[in-house]
């Protein structure tokens, strides 16, 4: 792993869904190693971008590059740990069944599952039934499932949604401590108060990129410490202009 290189490089990405344009030619780079924060208003496309990023969007033009490769490559399955909005597990298997389960399908070591269940606090609720899960402990279920087999990167879609905000703490602690260890996290968000909790941010509006740069970067360019102030600035800096 060469820690100099860009986690994720994107270059001009335009996606249409829908037959409409809703990337409209996005040039970042997310840096290994740290949490870069994906944020912005419902509908802006950040799960767009993380598809692309992923490699299961059709792409209407530019590039993505991941960990030295082109997004959707093979090469990258095992190195990707991804989380959906929608938590993914089996109903009718167990919480610990469920991780065993994907790690055998990642080609992770069987005792994997217990090590994630511990990083996401769900090792009380090991033995019950996906089914039975409350909102919290499924998002949990799913990010434990993105943790499998020690990802380099691990994307992660709106993870802290419907969380109290003790499990955001430890939560967001688990992430520090992924990245002080090399792992990339990009972490999306539609709350702005999260966004001081990343290194760097990339704030997405209408399908454009309005800042990219550290939590200071952004409250030293508004002049304003509260984030989502800073934002609200952004926006009306670029209608302006
Ligand atoms: N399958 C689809 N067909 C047509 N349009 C779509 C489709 N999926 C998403 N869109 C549109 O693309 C745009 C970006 O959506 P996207 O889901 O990427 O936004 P988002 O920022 O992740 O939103 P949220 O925070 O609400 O999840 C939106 O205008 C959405 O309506």
């Amino acid at each position: 792993m060469n820690l100099s290189e860009p986690a994720v490089s994107v270059r001009d990405l335009r996606v249409s869904r829908g037959g409409v344009e809703v990337l409209h030619g996005l040039t970042f780079e997310v840096p290994r190693g740290q949490v870069t924060g994906l944020l912005g208003p419902s509908g802006c496309g950040k799960t767009t971008l993380i598809r692309s990023i992923v490699g299961v969007q059709v792409v209407a033009g530019g590039e993505v590059s991941v960990l030295g490769e082109p997004a959707g490559s093979p090469a990258l399955r095992r190195l990707i740990g991804y989380s959906t909005q929608s938590p993914a597990v089996y109903r009718d298997l167990s919480v610990r069944e469920n991780l065993r389960y994907f790690a055998s399908v990642l080609g992770a070591p069987r005792d994997d599952a217990d090590r994630v269940l511990e990083e996401v606090g769900l090792a009380e609720a090991a033995g019950q039934l996906g089914g039975t899960l409350s909102g919290g402990q499924l998002t949990r279920a799913s990010l434990a499932v993105a943790l499998l087999g020690r990802p380099e990167l691990i994307i992660l879609d709106e993870p802290t949604v419907g969380l109290d905000p003790v499990l955001r703490q430890e939560l967001w602690l688990l992430f520090h401590g992924l990245a002080a260890r090399g792992v990339t996290l990009l972490v999306s968000s539609h709350v702005m108060d999260e966004a001081a909790r990343c290194d760097r941010l990339l704030v997405l509006r209408q399908g454009a990129i309005l800042a990219d740069g550290t939590p200071a970067s952004l409250r030293e360019h508004t002049g304003t410490t509260d984030l989502e102030e800073a934002f609200l600035r952004l926006i009306e800096e670029t209608t302006a202009a």
